[in-house]
């Protein structure tokens, strides 16, 4: 099934976290945070985890440079997002979607009315199922989508192969914390020969930080089967 093509783009430590074990994500630097708008502009969908919607309270819109807000989207899969976020409060002026696994009738009626489109679309393992997520995000025109998080969400992403390009904004900073998250938590692969492969596409220095911008190698697809035949015969 046809799905949007997707880019995760994180600013992390030069120690490779995305938030200090006390919770402040604030990373990348201002130079960068205006590329990130540009990308922003560039995608048809932003999406995030729910607990990034928890933990930031982002707008995800684009206000840093001139463009076009794209849709929204957020992983929840309870359907519980709050209210009074950002994204909610201003669900009526940019498009913004909750792809939920399944919803109580009267929170997607809330949701609604404040203009927020609320789509059930069953559950993984891990929580929403993504493929299904994408697929109806393609259905609905989107075709560029800009993962911009969480760690656990990516991991989803990662593992059933359905990251095609990775953007990182390596700040010069470090700050430690063995509880700080890295770019894709979850799981992990046991081995190095199974995790995904990159190749560099660019390098670049942006303000203060560094943007490394690598290309999954090989095909998702193929990648995603050659993961399945490996940890099959790893086990
Ligand atoms: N430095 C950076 O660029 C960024 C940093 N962050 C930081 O990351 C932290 C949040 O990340 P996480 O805790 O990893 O949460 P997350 O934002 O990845 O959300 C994970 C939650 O989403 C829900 N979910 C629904 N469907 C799912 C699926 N298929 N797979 C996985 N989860 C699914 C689950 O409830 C799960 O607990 C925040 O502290 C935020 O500040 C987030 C984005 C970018
Ligand atoms: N690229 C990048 N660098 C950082 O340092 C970040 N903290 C993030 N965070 C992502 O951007 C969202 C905030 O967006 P708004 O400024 O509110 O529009 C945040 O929730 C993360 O997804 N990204």
């Amino acid at each position: 099934m046809p799905r949007p093509k997707v880019l995760y783009n994180v600013g992390m430590t030069a120690d490779g976290k995305v938030v200090t074990a006390a919770g402040d994500s604030r990373i990348s630097g201002e130079e960068d945070l205006k590329e990130v708008h540009r990308l922003r502009a560039e995608h048809d969908a932003v999406a995030v985890g729910i607990n990034t919607v928890r933990k930031d309270d982002p707008m995800l819109n684009v206000r840093l440079v001139e463009g076009e807000d794209p849709i929204r989207v957020v992983f929840d899969t309870e359907c519980s997002i709050p209210l009074d976020c950002r994204l909610v409060r201003t669900a009526r002026d940019i498009p913004t979607v909750v792809l939920c696994a399944e919803a109580d009738p009267g929170r997607v009626e809330k949701l609604e009315k404040r203009g927020v489109k609320v789509e059930e679309v069953g559950a993984c393992e891990d929580g929403v199922d993504v493929e299904r997520g994408l697929e109806l995000l393609y259905d609905m025109g989107v075709r560029t989508l800009l993962l911009e998080g969480g760690p656990t969400l990516a991991w989803s992403f990662l593992k059933r192969g359905l990251i095609d390009e990775f953007r990182v904004a390596v700040a010069p900073v470090l700050v430690g914390g063995s509880d700080a998250l890295t770019p894709v938590e979850g799981e992990g692969f046991p081995r190095v020969d199974l995790g995904v492969g990159l190749e560099l596409k660019r390098v670049e220095r942006v303000g203060r930080d560094v943007v490394l911008w690598y290309e999954v190698s090989g095909s998702a697809a193929d990648l995603a089967s050659e993961h399945e035949e490996a940890r099959g015969r790893s086990s």
